[in-house]
Formats: structure tokens, sequence, C-alpha cells
């Protein structure tokens, strides 16, 4: 073993190291080359040579090279135990120790073998010697017929987890057969069943005529060692397709589902899951992994036909739905309420009032950002739009026609793990969540954070331009024909229309952002995510939701809520209701497109939170859908 003292190492000294260990290669050897060259600079006290040649001095370093060299050497010989006997060789040699002189030596090699690390490791040693692995078996049936001769026996061991393989009868000739084997359980693992295996007995009692029920309560029943006679499969299935990952898109529970072959076998999810498949036979039932629970064995889960299937009848199955697009379902119904709302308050608010407001909104925002800087897309009018779209039905047109169903309406997505490299343009940043939960002011505290890396894009809007304001710099201002054809050409990513005018982001106006290379940060409404899921765009879509009442009510005490009636209003107990309700309704509906969420309780830590969590979107790696990735595949 190489002795060398951390710290001390004068140059001589090494020499005499390395000439002690003239004969060994590998990369002790290499390490004390380094270390000689090192101890020419030593004494010259350049910079930093000291500490390397401390570390690669360490006597750890060292010990550790020397298992890795020894390691090495021992991969290319065939090993063979010098014995099979080790724990009796030791006993042998403590029992001539007793009878030799009482020397130093003598002691110490005594303490070492009595030593119960010592005796622990020779037991393992013999036991790997003689390949003492297997578990003991029962001796196999002597009175196995010749006909037979086609029959294997298989014996598995039970333990604490299921089997791992379900079993079906044959339809015609009323044989049970291994219908299935899980990936990742005991019977795969054991690579000595197979799908088609015909089972002939379990533990000796004969399955002939017997239902698949009463064969699993005879499996249930038994502990320990389980022996099956099978008539084996003439061509075992071989699996070679290749691991697929899709983010589940709607919820599914195995324990609802009637049509699972076998219940406990179902892997339970919820959209937005990230799903492994490792295994697509079966036309009906998929094998598949949670990514956050790899290690476990496969569940079944409905292949992308049999699920779809299943939604279409729970679709017609419900007693409404708007049918004209999945993307207005709750919004649309929301929005009405929230018109009719607004109507009945608005009785009292004449037009001049409204004006007098939004001036007053034009002033809070030249105060407030213009001597630093101007962050567009903040205006109450353009958020307000978003609330009181009279489009719905444009919208519903629109959207479907660029294939907005299928994408909503398709149970799994495929996707990949992407890493955007430095000279890739940034991800856009979406915040979503329910009206007056901090969307935008967690928003404005991210761009004021560093507005030269962080920014808004500049909305459109068809109302005409005020004195004081700039084109492209407030909005950009354009004539209702041109914000329509954007619309129509799938350019607009949100849009709405307020006190007879139309506002909205386009996509041009988020790409001139991402351009400058800068991380473009925006709100949506979440039936307009879909709109913004684009190969150019790779959305990073952070759902803000709120905390609960009781902790609402608290951190909200001094808060303001926007509406188009009232400049500046306290959140009442029904406001904050209604927020928890709705940011409900939106996780359940579009929880599938969400790929963080930050509970907004204390504002200072869903800023920190949110920060984190944008630099993170923007430089590891990420699950996104593989359309966005294959450079063959047009994004929709
Ligand atoms: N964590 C928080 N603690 C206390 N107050 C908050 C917190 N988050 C937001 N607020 C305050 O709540 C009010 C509403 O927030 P904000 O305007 O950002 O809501 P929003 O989600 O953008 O909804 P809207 O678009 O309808 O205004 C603002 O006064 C904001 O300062």
């Amino acid at each position: 073993m190489i002795q060398s003292d951390r710290g001390a190492a004068p140059p001589d000294k090494d020499r005499k190291l390395s000439s002690a260990a003239k004969s060994e290669n590998g990369l002790s050897h290499i390490l004390r080359l380094v270390l000689r060259e090192l101890s020419l600079f030593y004494s010259r006290d350049v910079n930093g040579v000291c500490l390397l040649y401390d570390l690669l001095h360490s006597p750890w370093l060292q010990a550790l090279l020397k298992v890795y060299d020894c390691l090495q050497e021992f991969q290319e010989k065939k090993l063979a135990p010098a014995t099979h006997h080790a724990q009796a060789l030791s006993r042998e040699v403590l029992e001539l120790l007793r009878e030799a002189p009482n020397s130093p030596e003598n002691q110490e090699l005594r303490r070492i073998l009595q030593a119960p690390h010592s005796k622990a490791l020779l037991s393992a040693h013999d036991t790997v010697a003689q390949k003492d692995f297997e578990p003991l078996l029962p001796p196999l049936p002597d009175n196995i017929p010749e006909s037979e001769e086609a029959m294997r026996i298989v014996c598995l061991v039970k333990n604490q987890q299921p089997l791992g393989a379900t079993i079906k009868r044959h339809e015609l000739t009323g044989d049970i057969l291994v219908a299935r084997v899980i990936h990742g359980g005991l019977v795969e693992r054991s690579g000595l069943l197979y799908a088609g295996d015909k089972l002939v007995e379990v533990n000796g009692i004969s399955v002939e005529g017997l239902d698949p029920e009463q064969v699993i309560h005879i499996l249930a029943m038994s502990r320990g060692t389980i022996m099956f006679k099978v008539v084996p499969v003439s061509d075992p299935p071989v699996n070679s397709q290749k691991m697929v990952y899709v983010r589940a898109m709607t919820d599914y529970w195995p324990q609802e589902d009637p049509a699972i072959p076998c219940m406990d076998a179902g892997l339970p999810f919820r959209k937005g899951d990230i799903l492994q498949i490792v295994d697509q036979n079966d036309a009906l039932w998929w094998q598949a992994r949670k990514i956050t629970d790899l290690a476990t064995c496969a569940g079944l889960i409905p292949s992308k036909p049999l699920l779809k299937r299943k939604q279409r009848e729970f679709w017609w199955s419900q007693p409404y739905q708007p049918h004209t697009c999945s993307k207005s379902t709750i919004l649309i119904s929301m929005e009405e309420e929230d018109d009719m709302k607004i109507d009945e308050k608005c009785v009292e608010a004449d037009e001049e009032t409204f004006e007098s407001e939004e001036l007053s909104e034009d002033k809070e925002e030249f105060v407030g950002y213009g001597e630093k800087f101007f962050i567009a897309g903040f205006r109450r009018s353009m958020r307000l739009c978003r609330r009181k779209s009279h489009l719905s039905q444009l919208r519903a047109t629109v959207c479907c026609t660029g294939g907005c169903y299928s994408a909503v309406g398709a149970p799994y997505e495929e996707v990949v793990r992407y890493q955007r490299r430095p000279a890739d343009k940034h991800r856009l940043i979406v915040l979503v969540g329910p009206s007056g939960v901090g969307v935008n002011e967690l928003r404005r505290q991210l761009i004021e954070f560093n507005p030269g890396h962080f920014q808004s894009a500049v909305p459109h809007t068809t109302r005409s331009k005020k004195s004081y304001e700039i084109n492209g710099r407030e909005y950009h201002y354009v004539s209702r024909e041109t914000f329509e054809s954007l619309i129509y050409s799938h350019r607009m990513l949100e849009y709405g229309e307020y006190k007879g005018h139309l506002y909205g982001t386009s996509v041009d106006a988020v790409q001139a952002v991402l351009d400058e290379g800068k991380v473009c940060v925006m709100d949506l409404e979440p039936q307009d995510i879909q709109m913004a899921r684009t190969q150019d765009l790779k959305p990073y879509v952070i759902f803000i939701k709120p905390s609960n009442m009781n902790c609402m009510k608290q951190s909200r005490k001094n808060a303001k809520i926007i509406t188009d009636y009232f400049v500046d209003m306290k959140f009442k107990d029904e406001d904050l209701q209604e927020m928890e309700d709705l940011a409900q309704k939106m996780e359940a509906q579009f929880g599938q497109f969400f790929d963080y969420v930050i509970v907004n309780d204390n504002l200072q830590d869903a800023c920190a939170r949110l920060l984190s969590v944008v630099q993170k979107a923007q430089e590891e790696p990420q699950w996104v859908p593989a359309t966005w990735i294959s450079s063959d595949t047009e994004s929709s």
C-alpha cells in the first residue's frame, strides 16, 4: 500500500514513491508521474499547485486508484476461487495459531480472523465460490409420465409482491393460459413463464376444468414456493418495441373501469403524469410505469385507441356538453355568467365613469413604470377583454378548424426530453390562473427583477391611439380588418373584445421578444394554451394556484381586485371562494398542460419560486411533445 503524508510532500519523497511502484501500471502509475511533474513546481510556489499536489497526494485517492487498477487487472482474468471453504480454512489457521508462540503478529492475525466482519466476508466468499445462490426448491416429482415430455416445471418463490402475471381461459379449449406477463414483476424477472403457456397444475393441484378465479384462489392461498406445471407456448413472445414516453391527457382509475382484465394490475394516473410505455403488444391493454416510479413493476393502462373509445363513450353519456369545441367547455359558460354579473352591476356606471377610470389606469401605468421602463400588456382594458369575450363562437370555429379537437382529444401525447441549447431561443413562459390570484403581480415582479432578460409581448388593439401613446409601445394599433385577418390566419395567441374594441397578443409580438434573446412572459386564459403549444414557442406553462381560503383571507387583506366598474376593490369572501372554485375547474380541465404549479400564498415565496422555475425551464431538460422536436413533423 502506498503511504503518503498529506501536506508534507517534499519532492524527493515522491521520487522514492515512484521508484517503489515502477512495476505498477494503470491509473496509479499515471498519478505518480503527475505527482513527479508537480513536485518540480511545488518549490516554486506556482498558484494552485500546492492544492493540486496535496489532492493527488492524498492517501484516499491513491488507495482508490489502487483498487481501480486491481479491478481492471482482474476484469481481464477469468477468476476462479482458490478455495470453496475459506471459513473452514480460517478456523484451521486459528487452531494452529493457538498452539503457536504468542507473538504480537500471532495476536494480530487471530484478532483479524475472529473479527465479525472478517467472518462475514469469508462466509460471503464461500457462498459465491459454491454458487449457492438459489433458494432451496422442492425436489421434482419423480412420477412424470414420458408422454409429458413437453411439460415444464417452474418453481417460483412468492414474496410480498404479486406474481406479476394474469391468466385467462381459452374460449374453445377451456385451457387456463398465462394471458400476460407484467414487466418487472416476479414472473418476468424469473424468465420461466411466458404469455401463452398453458397451466396444467399449481402446487400439485390440476387446474383442468377450473375457472381462472379458482386458480387465482389457489395462488392466493399459497405461501413460499409455488410449483407450476406448464405446457410451454411454442413461440414465446419477444418484446422488441422501443420505450415510448407519453403525457397522460386524461385521468384513469382502474378501480372504476369494469373492463380492465385485472384491476390489481392496473396503473392509475392523472392528467399530466409522464408514463413510460414498456409494452404495446396488446391492441387493448398496454403496460406502463410512471417516470416517478420506474423501479416498480409496470401496470396495465388502456391502449390509445381503447382510451379514446372510452372517452367518446363517456362524452356521449354526459347530460350536457357544449359541442362547439372542447376548448370552450368551462370557460364559455363561465364567461357568460361573468358577463351577466357585470351587466347587472354596470347599470349604475355610465360611459363617462368608464372613460375616467381608463384614464386613471393609463396614469397609473405611466407613473409607476414610465420613469424606469415601460411594461406593456398590463393595461386594465387588455385584461378585462379576456373576461368579456363576445367572440366565443368565432373562437370555437377557428380553433376547431385549426385541429385543436384532435390534440385535446388524444388521451396520450408522446413526449421527449428537451434540453434547450444556449444558442436556442428561450421558451415562452406562460402564466395561467383564476382572475385575481396574482398572475399579473407575479409577472410584473419577474419582469421588474430583470427587465433586460424578461419581457412582455406588446399586444394589438383596434382602439384608436391616444395622444400620449406610441405605436408599438403600449399597443400595436391596427384596424379591425387587420385584427380579424390575424385571427383567421391563426396569428393571434389570445384575443377578446372590450367596450367595442378588440385586444389580443399575436404570435409575432411574442416572437419579437424571443428574437431579441429575451424570455417572453405572458399570461393566458387556459383555453388559449393550446394555441401557444407550437414547436417555435415551446411554451412552459405555470399554473398559479390560490392557497386555501383561510390563508388567502389573511394574505389578501390589503390586496385589490381590478374590475371594469371599480378601480380598486377589496377581496370579499365570495371572490376568494370563486377563485378557489375556478382554480379547481381549471386544473380539472387543463391540468395536462401545466408544467408546474405554484401556490401563491406568500408573495415573496411565490416570486422566488417563479424565478427558479423559469430558470430551470430554460436550462434543465424538460418533457415536451415529441412533435416539437422531430424535424420532419409540422407543429400545430
Ligand atoms: N401572494 C399575494 N399576497 C398578497 N397579495 C397578493 C398576492 N398575489 C397577488 N396579490 C394582490 O392581489 C391583487 C390581484 O392580483 P393580480 O392583479 O396580479 O391578479 P391577476 O391574477 O392578474 O387577476 P386579474 O387579471 O383579474 O387582475 C393585487 O392587488 C395583487 O397585488
